[in-house]
């Protein structure tokens, strides 16, 4: 869960679009409009990253976030001709500002734009539509009622209650000696109102606040938390999820969920790329082609949350790409992840791009027990987060037998801390062993700063 549905996040005044799951204002900063009108197009423009970036191959540019680079020429929205201490190369534009001092300074009042997070949380809308994500609510409910035995006397933190369902379910369906349900937002008030409302305040104690800063009066045994975002991590509640752990949690604890898969397939996406790019082929009869790099700026620049996959879309067998340890995984490990994949495809088709999505297990408590798993996949029951789509910028057809091998990288945003860029390397070589049938790309998705 996360800025959801149309939650107003303000950056600065200005233009402001919907995406599906996420409205905010950006900056249309006419000031670098007009100074990119005016000023002599050859002269460069001096930029700033924003993050690390470590190129591939040799026409481009490592930086480090706070590097000065000096931008030549812009051919394409998505990688710039840039220099850095007289190296010259190829940039993802995503990692640059123009004003990063000026949205650092910004940013620095509330890089965690808790404001508007902890307000989207203080409505029901969000916790309605995670309370209807059955999928979700009745994997919470299994773990709880599949350890009930050995949760007698145990001691249990539910992080980010909102309306308390996970405490609930531990009161109701197991003996805890006590559930501290931690949320920061206003909804904190009513899930009190809740707790005494289904007699449950003799077990449940709430604690309004953030997780990070709030007092327990001892140590826990237990710590549940529904953390996941879009794409797994977009949000970064899980931060907050760390520090809780190597604070409240005692030694041999047990974190619910364990452990957390992020899962990847190249796909078709026929309807998608239709409805937003092949449409300007020939409205009513008229050539749009013209309108067509706009689209593809629009609409595949950033990833589609929401999107949801039909199994047949997949053109390989999902691989897991990234694996987090919630008992070993360190604050610091967030800044960047890894994972490197191969698929070979099964079938022929057009590879429009990438669909992600993540599954969370949940050991049992006691030895052998059965884990619980919630997969967010295409082949389980639909959930709120459906699965999101990376879109190519140029679809490529692919014959059975090829393969799709590379690297995703997920990047933390160093100024937005709930954001992250996802850049995907892929190459794609035919079946055959003919090297010049070798196709390689790289794209970075900007989530959403
Ligand atoms: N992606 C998700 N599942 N988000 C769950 C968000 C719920 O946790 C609450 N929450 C998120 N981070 C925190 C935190 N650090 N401390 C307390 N509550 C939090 C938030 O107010 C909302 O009720």
């Amino acid at each position: 869960m996360g800025f959801r549905n149309n939650v107003n996040c303000l950056f600065w005044g200005g233009m402001s679009f919907t995406c599906d799951k996420y409205e905010f204002e950006e900056e249309v900063t006419t000031r670098n409009a007009e100074k990119e009108e005016d000023e002599d197009d050859t002269s460069p423009e001096e930029y700033v990253a924003v993050s690390n970036f470590t190129g591939s191959g040799s026409d481009q540019l490592s930086f480090s976030s706070g590097d000065a680079l000096l931008v030549h020429a812009k051919p394409s929205p998505e990688w710039w001709w840039a220099e850095l201490q007289g190296v010259i190369g190829y940039v993802p534009a995503g990692y640059l500002r123009q004003d990063a001092a000026e949205e650092e300074d910004t940013s620095m009042e509330d890089p965690w734009q808790d404001e508007e997070y902890f307000g989207s949380y203080g409505t029901l809308r969000l916790h309605l539509e995670m309370l209807s994500d059955k999928s979700r609510t009745e994997a919470y409910r299994q773990v709880v009622l599949s350890n009930s035995a050995s949760l007698r006397n145990k001691v249990v933190m539910d992080l980010g209650c909102g309306t308390g369902i996970i405490s609930l379910f531990c009161a109701q369906l197991a003996q805890p000696s006590g559930v501290y349900a931690v949320e920061a937002s206003s909804m904190a008030e009513y899930t009190r109102q809740l707790v005494k409302q289904n007699g449950c305040e003799e077990v449940v104690t709430v604690l309004q606040g953030r997780a990070e800063e709030i007092e327990l009066p001892e140590q826990v045994d237990v710590l549940v938390s529904e953390w996941m975002g879009n794409c797994l991590l977009f949000e970064f509640m899980v931060e907050s999820v760390l520090l809780a752990r190597d604070r409240w949690l005692k030694d041999g604890g047990v974190m619910w969920p364990s452990s957390a898969a992020l899962t990847l397939v190249p796909c078709q996406a026929n309807s998608y790329y239709a409805e937003k790019m092949a449409f300007w082929e020939r409205p009513y009869g008229l050539d749009f082609t013209p309108l067509q790099p706009l689209a593809q700026q629009e609409f595949f620049a950033k990833p589609k949350f929401s999107h949801l996959i039909e199994p047949d879309d997949c053109l390989t067998a999902p691989r897991d790409v990234i694996l987090l340890d919630m008992y070993t995984l360190q604050v610091k490990d967030l800044e960047e992840i890894k994972g490197q994949f191969h698929f070979c495809v099964e079938k022929s088709g057009v590879f429009h791009g990438f669909t992600a999505w993540f599954t969370v297990r949940f050991e049992s408590l006691e030895a052998g027990g059965a884990t619980v798993e919630l997969n967010t996949g295409p082949n389980s029951d639909p959930t709120h987060w459906k699965q999101t789509l990376f879109m190519l910028d140029r679809p490529v057809s692919v014959c059975a037998g090829d393969s799709i091998t590379g690297t995703i990288v997920l990047c933390r945003n160093p100024v937005w801390r709930r954001h992250m860029n996802v850049t995907l390397h892929w190459s794609i070589n035919g079946s055959t062993e003919d090297t010049d049938n070798c196709q390689v790309g790289t794209k970075s998705f900007p989530m959403w700063r």
